[in-house]
């Protein structure tokens, strides 16, 4: 197992989605995590984004901590090569292990799922909980309708300005790399 310098939590899809650029773009983070000595932190699931980005680690021989809430473990099954497993009781415990364990978090393509955890790790910094970087990895435009309605937000007043230099989007996984280590060093 390799050293790391930083964990990295990355919320993504439980599904590959409809564009073969979204799995490439996870298997090439998984590359590039363990390139730039990041350790992965993710869901835990062997399934659509989160297998793309986890396998490519694990194949590397790369540093990989999984989080899985143990209905979704019996219900799915967990990740079996993932050596470094912790199974939770529920989705919040799931989440804690998941927020605290990161230097950062990175978004890659999904649904639901993934933007519940992006929102909240953003309300979380608009509260002062933490600083870590956020970024949202924009390939091929998938993120643009929520950075839409984050715009709208805030022309319709409900949120100052401010929260939109909380997180920042970047077009892909090379540009984003670079990005982090610059805000990790
Ligand atoms: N099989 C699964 N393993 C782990 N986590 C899963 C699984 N299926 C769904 N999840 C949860 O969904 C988000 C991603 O949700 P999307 O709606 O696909 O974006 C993931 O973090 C888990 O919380």
């Amino acid at each position: 197992m390799s050293t790391y310098t930083h964990s990295v939590t990355v919320f993504c899809g439980s599904h590959l989605g409809n564009n073969p650029a979204y799995e490439q773009a996870g298997k090439d983070l998984g590359v590039g995590l363990i390139q730039n000595n990041y350790r992965l932190i993710f869901g835990g699931g062997n399934v659509g984004i989160m297998g793309a980005v986890s396998n490519s680690v694990i194949d590397l021989n790369g540093a990989v901590k999984g989080i899985i809430p143990k209905f979704l473990q019996k219900k799915e099954g967990e990740h079996s090569r993932v050596k470094d497993l912790i199974i939770t009781q529920d989705m919040h415990s799931r989440k804690e292990i998941l927020y605290n364990e990161a230097d950062a978090f990175l978004c890659l393509p999904g649904g639901i799922g993934t933007f519940d955890e992006f929102f909240e790790i953003l309300t979380w910094k608009q509260l002062h909980l933490h600083n870590k970087p956020i970024i949202i990895i924009n390939i091929e435009n998938w993120a643009e309708p929520v950075c839409h309605q984050l715009r709208a937000i805030v022309d319709q007043g409900f949120a100052d300005a401010g929260i939109l230099s909380l997180f920042e989007v970047i077009k892909d996984v090379p540009t984003t790399l670079e990005r982090l280590n610059e805000l990790l060093s």
